[in-house]
Order: C-alpha cells, then structure tokens, then sequence
C-alpha cells in the first residue's frame, strides 16, 4: 500500500498542493481526478519520491520512502511520467530493456531478456522489437514505454509490493486502445502483490474501470473513496465548473456534459 500523510508542496509562496492524505491499495485500479493545475502531476511526483513535500510523509507499507535509496526504490516502483519522448534512434526492444536498468549492472541477464519480452508480448508491441523507436506512431510509442515500465517491475519483489505508478497513460491511444489497456491493468492487477495509480482526465473511464477515485482541486482533496460518492454532480461543478448528467444503469455510469 502507497500511504501519503498531510502532504503539504510550495514552490516559494504558491502552495500546490496542501495537506493531502492519500492510500492506495493493492489489487485496486486507484486513479487521481481533477482540472488543469490541480496538482495531481505534483501529488505523482511526491509518491514516487521525486519531490520532496515540505510537510507530510509518504509510506511504501509501513516503509517512509525518504529512507529508501533511489536504487532500492527502482527495483520495485515504475512510473510512466507525461514527458517519455526519446530523441535516439534505439530500437523499441532496446527502450524496454530501459525498464531493466536498476536490475543489472553490465549486461542484461536472461531473466532481464525474458522480462521485456513477456512485456513486449502482453502489450502487443512484440511484433515491433527490431523497429527504430522513431518511427513509431505515438501510440505504438506509448505502448512502448507501457512495456518497458511494467517490464520494471515484472517479477513479485522479494519483500513488499510493486508499485506501478502512471501519468496521463492514455495520452495518444485511441478508444480501443485506451479500452485495452484498462483491461490490462485489471489483468496485471491478478498479481496481488501489485499497486496501481494513474492519473487521468477520461471521467467516464475512470466511472468504469476504477476501484478507488481521488479528485484534486486547487491542490487539495476535494473528495476520496467510490465513483458514487466522488463523481457526484456537486463534485463536478466545483471541480470542472460544469454540471454533468449522471445517469447510471446496469452497465455503469455516465456522465455528460454540456
Ligand atoms: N516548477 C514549478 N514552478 C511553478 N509552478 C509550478 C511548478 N510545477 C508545477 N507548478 C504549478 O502547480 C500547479 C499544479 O501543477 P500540476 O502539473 O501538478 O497539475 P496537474 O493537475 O497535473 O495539471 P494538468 O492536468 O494540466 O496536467 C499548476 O498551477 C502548475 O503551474
């Protein structure tokens, strides 16, 4: 479990975020909600240990993540982040095994080889190995780098959980393929041991896939917990200044805007 405690984060004098108390459970699809300038890239940021909040705490189980080396951290937590443009001509096997790095030192081990291309498999991109990188569409891209962050993470630690951490993942994908992986991340979810947070801004993907919702605004917390009781109508007006129709039926919720 991701346990964030009263996570306060200023650049000078403008808080970003303020007081923020966030978990994140195994077995979960948990994913961060909110407008423009929320603050949810900034709350990713803090979890993952790449921003150091001037107040609050942020614990891997029962582990505070600032006594944890960068090292130890890569061997079980990956994050996509937003910007994973690459300007070299690699080809796309060699951007997967990226994914590896923290696992070996010289050269990559078979279990390394085997990992990227279980990876490569399980996201379609197999087919791609031998391709420069550069020449892919932005969703081939994409899905790229969804292999080569899980492939980081693709064997059960030793002690703990993994954490698969990720920021806007469904940027460039279609519907199908934004469907699709949804559905991967419910299958990657079978491993138990594994914690899944994503941010993205789909509110009607995120009434159908996740578990557990969490909406930013204004760099707090505005509401936490079930897709009922976080995309109400009242929640949506002040987070996004719209007032949606809710309807829901047996296949789920939606939300419409106008
Ligand atoms: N280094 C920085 N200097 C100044 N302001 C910053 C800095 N980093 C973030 N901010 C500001 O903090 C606020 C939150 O940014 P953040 O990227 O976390 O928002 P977000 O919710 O991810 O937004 P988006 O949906 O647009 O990606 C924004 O107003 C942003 O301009």
């Amino acid at each position: 479990m991701i346990k964030a405690t009263n996570i306060s984060y200023k650049i000078g004098s403008k808080t970003i975020l303020k007081d923020i108390s966030v978990n994140f459970e195994p077995g979960k699809i948990n994913l961060i909600l909110g407008p423009n300038g929320a603050g949810k890239s900034t709350l990713v940021k803090v979890i993952c240990n790449q921003l150091k909040p001037q107040e609050g705490t942020v614990f891997y189980e029962e582990k505070n993540i600032r006594n944890t080396s960068v090292a130890e951290l890569a061997k079980v937590r990956a994050v996509l982040s937003q910007n994973t443009e690459l300007a070299f001509p690699l080809k796309v096997k060699e951007v997967v095994m990226m994914g590896r790095y923290p696992h070996f030192s010289v050269n990559p081990t078979s279990k390394d080889e085997q990992a990227i291309k279980e990876a490569m498999q399980f996201f379609d991109v197999e087919a791609m190995a031998d391709r420069d990188y550069l020449t892919l569409s932005g969703g081939e891209k994409q899905r790229v780098h969804f292999a080569r962050v899980v492939s980081q993470i693709w064997y059960p630690s030793e002690n703990g959980c993994r954490y698969l951490v990720l920021d806007e993942p469904l940027t460039f994908l279609d519907v199908h393929y934004q469907f699709q992986f949804m559905h991967k991340l419910r299958e990657l979810l079978k491993q138990k041991d594994l914690v899944i947070v994503g941010v993205v801004h789909d509110l009607n993907l995120a009434a159908k896939f996740a578990d557990h919702l969490v909406l930013l605004n204004h760099g707090e917390l505005l509401a936490a917990g079930s897709k009922e009781k976080v995309l109400n109508a009242e929640n949506m007006k002040t987070a996004y200044r719209l007032e949606p129709l809710i309807h829901q039926d047996e296949r789920g919720m939606y939300l419409f805007f106008e």
